[in-house]
């Protein structure tokens, strides 16, 4: 870092046992960006007024503008805030696929208001649920948060979505994070600009090649698309290859914008002792893949192995059934 004060400090976040290269960073008027973005690989793109109309969104603000809606907030028992999928939870509990599976959620998902989420983050002590604040930008928000939201500078992420063959904007999450928040690495099946507003957040990724490093959940599980190892404790028995993964890293501040690639595994944390973090996301479906070219890429691998594992368990409806197939499929013969 040049002269200017240092914004935090490597203190503040977690230990992991993971090799680890740094995300490269450049001016968002430099050609590496769009060079980098083309080829599906993670860059920070600093300086863009993405989120500019976002930088007065402190939480006094955001109290007073942010309305008297419900929003989505999940707790957590502990520094973890696993993603799980409702509608697999709900295919669990009603014995949609035998009752051979119990699921435990990790996270509670309740409405509160946001006097009451500020109240709770403010008063936090040790030992108190975390809260993780994730909700839709939509008109639910205030007048003022709408405006802002218009003001987001569109022709920026429009001309990345054109550019990079990306289909429609689906989703932009406003997310306010306590300090030490962990998300644990999953991958999503979509285009993501991950925009910063306030705090600190370190994020590690792994290109999608590293399938075999990370153990994915499968498809039919809840955690699907979740790693199964702990990085705070991982089980090196059950998980030997992730001893081999090679991830990359960045913190990310204000005013930044991470681009994370369709299928790229991703664990972010927010730091510790960093204070509450402010995120907007942007989250486009793929593009149309206009010709199929060979060899195929690491990501469309992935999705061909989840169309496998979805038709299995609709054939087989038993998910036990489906790794005995599969080993029984494979195991001597494509040596
Ligand atoms: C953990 C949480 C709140 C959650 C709980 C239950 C269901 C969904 C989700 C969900 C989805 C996205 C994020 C944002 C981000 C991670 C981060 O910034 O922490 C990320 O992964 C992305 O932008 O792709 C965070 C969450
Ligand atoms: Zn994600």
């Amino acid at each position: 870092m040049s002269n200017e004060k240092k914004q935090w400090d490597p203190s503040q976040l977690r230990k992991y046992e993971i090799s680890l290269e740094q995300i490269p960073r450049y001016d968002c008027s430099d050609p590496r960006v769009d060079e980098i973005m083309d080829e599906n690989k993670p860059v920070i793109i600093q300086n863009s007024n993405v989120v500019a109309s976002a930088k007065k969104w402190n939480l006094e603000y955001l109290e007073k503008y942010m309305g008297n809606g419900d929003y989505t907030v999940f707790l957590s028992r502990n520094h973890k805030f696993k993603y799980y999928d409702d509608k697999k939870v709900a295919k669990i509990n009603n014995g949609d696929m035998g009752r051979n599976i119990e699921f435990t959620q990790p996270t509670k998902k309740v409405d509160m208001k946001l006097p009451e989420f500020l109240k709770r983050l403010k008063d936090w002590k040790r030992g108190d649920d975390r809260l993780y604040l994730q909700q839709g930008l939509n008109n639910t928000v205030g007048p003022e948060i709408v405006r802002d939201f218009l003001n987001f500078d569109w022709d920026f992420c429009n001309g990345k979505q054109t550019k990079h063959n990306w289909g429609p904007l689906t989703y932009n999450l406003l997310l306010i994070a306590m300090e030490g928040n962990v998300t644990p690495c999953h991958y999503d099946e979509q285009q993501n600009l991950f925009a910063q507003i306030h705090g600190y957040k370190r994020c590690i990724l792994f290109p999608p090649s590293q399938f075999e490093c990370l153990y994915p959940y499968p498809v039919y599980h809840p955690h699907d698309r979740q790693s199964m190892v702990d990085f705070d404790r991982p089980d090196y028995s059950k998980f030997p290859k992730f001893r081999e993964a090679k991830g990359y890293e960045a913190v990310i501040g204000p005013g930044d914008v991470l681009y994370i690639p369709i299928y790229w595994w991703h664990h972010i944390e927010s730091l510790m002792r960093g204070g509450h973090t402010i995120t907007v996301n942007f989250w486009y479906k793929d593009g149309p893949s206009s010709t199929i070219s060979y060899p195929l890429k690491d990501y469309q691998k992935v999705a061909i192995m989840r169309n496998i594992e979805k038709m299995l368990q609709d054939v087989l409806k038993d998910p036990r059934e489906v790794g005995p197939l599969l080993r029984t499929m494979v195991l001597g013969r494509f040596t």
